[in-house]
């Protein structure tokens, strides 16, 4: 049984943390063996499992091991010129001419990427490793991962009628790395397993407070808004901005619901980060209950979004149109 991490570390980590102009709640810590957690995980709300032994079997998946047991794939590695790693969908660069992409992509060996890190001097690149698990893993890799808890995990799946599995991320950061706020379309497990991961968080109804990128746009679902340096006059109403905050050590494991807004943070000075995050589809809305829930209405108004820009075959008639539509007539 993997250990739980201790208390007092916890709370030093949360010391340490960058804070920001918005209030944080703690998201709840509980065993998965608390009877609160079936209901929270069905309600849609973040919480903090110990206890699920999700990973255990790769607890011992430092860099240096992963090194020496990974075999020599290739490895999907973003560079960045600052601590953050912008996300951005390639797919969508060509709708938007003078873009310019945050990081750099490269794929290399696990055993080249280490050495980078390792040799990497103030002002060179920072380096954040996030790769799909497959099966180009080494046979010592692939024997830890089909040692997971799957009993566990496929029982949360099957209990919430969630689709299938669409992937596992290995996520291997440099001390300090940052994924900017953003949300994701998929059902979450994120598994701890080196080092300590900060998760900042929003509920979905905060979607008019963070301001996503156009759908369109290489920055879908990421928020415009910089955290380090909140423009209030664009984005006004980040200032109503009340959040969670997750701090997550080895063996710890969050359940981040689908649309829910979040930014990770490798907390600085305690070492690099393994991660493991379990995708999964979500639930079909079997029937619609009023008062719609914020996340369908997130997915409305994508669909709407998506819509609208085709339809129109422009991304500069979009504003214009949905200001005629309600403008002076639903405001
Ligand atoms: C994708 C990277 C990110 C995790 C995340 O956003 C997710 O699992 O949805 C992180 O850990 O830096
Ligand atoms: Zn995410």
């Amino acid at each position: 049984m993997a250990s739980a991490v201790n208390k007092s570390v916890l709370s030093d980590v949360a010391a340490e943390v960058k804070k920001y102009h918005f209030p944080l709640e703690d998201v709840p810590r509980l065993s998965c063996n608390d009877p609160v957690v079936e209901q929270m995980i069905r309600n849609e709300e973040p919480v903090i499992l110990t206890d699920t032994n999700l990973v255990a079997a790769g607890m011992q998946w430092s860099p240096q091991y992963l090194a020496e047991n990974i075999g020599n794939g290739l490895y999907t590695v973003y560079s960045s010129k600052t601590q953050k790693f912008l996300y951005y969908d390639d797919k969508k660069v060509a709708r938007v001419p003078d873009f310019s992409p945050p990081t750099v992509h490269e794929d290399m060996t696990f055993q080249n990427f280490l050495c980078k890190v390792n040799k990497r001097k103030e002002g060179d690149r920072w380096m954040y490793l996030q790769q799909s698990l497959n099966d180009t893993v080494g046979p010592p890799i692939v024997r830890d991962f089909t040692t997971f808890n799957w009993a566990w995990i496929s029982e949360q799946q099957q209990k919430n009628k969630w689709g299938a599995l669409t992937s596992n991320l290995l996520l291997v950061g440099m001390d300090g790395v940052i994924t900017p706020v953003h949300y994701d379309e998929q059902q979450n497990f994120f598994a701890q397993i080196c080092g300590f991961k900060r998760f900042i968080l929003f509920d979905p109804s905060m979607f008019g407070c963070l301001y996503p990128y156009p759908v369109y746009h290489p920055h879908d679902r990421q928020s415009q808004v910089d955290f380090d340096n909140p423009d209030f006059v664009r984005f006004p109403r980040a200032k109503e901005l009340r959040g969670r905050q997750a701090i997550l050590g080895p063996g710890d494991v969050l359940y981040l619901p689908v649309y829910w807004w979040h930014q990770v943070e490798s907390v600085p000075g305690r070492g690099m980060t393994v991660s493991v995050n379990f995708w999964y589809k979500s639930a079909p809305t079997e029937k619609i209950v009023y008062p719609l829930k914020p996340q369908q209405k997130v997915a409305m108004m994508r669909n709407i979004e998506k819509m609208i820009t085709d339809a129109l075959n422009s991304t500069e008639e979009v504003a214009p149109l949905m200001q005629a539509m309600v403008l002076g007539r639903y405001t």
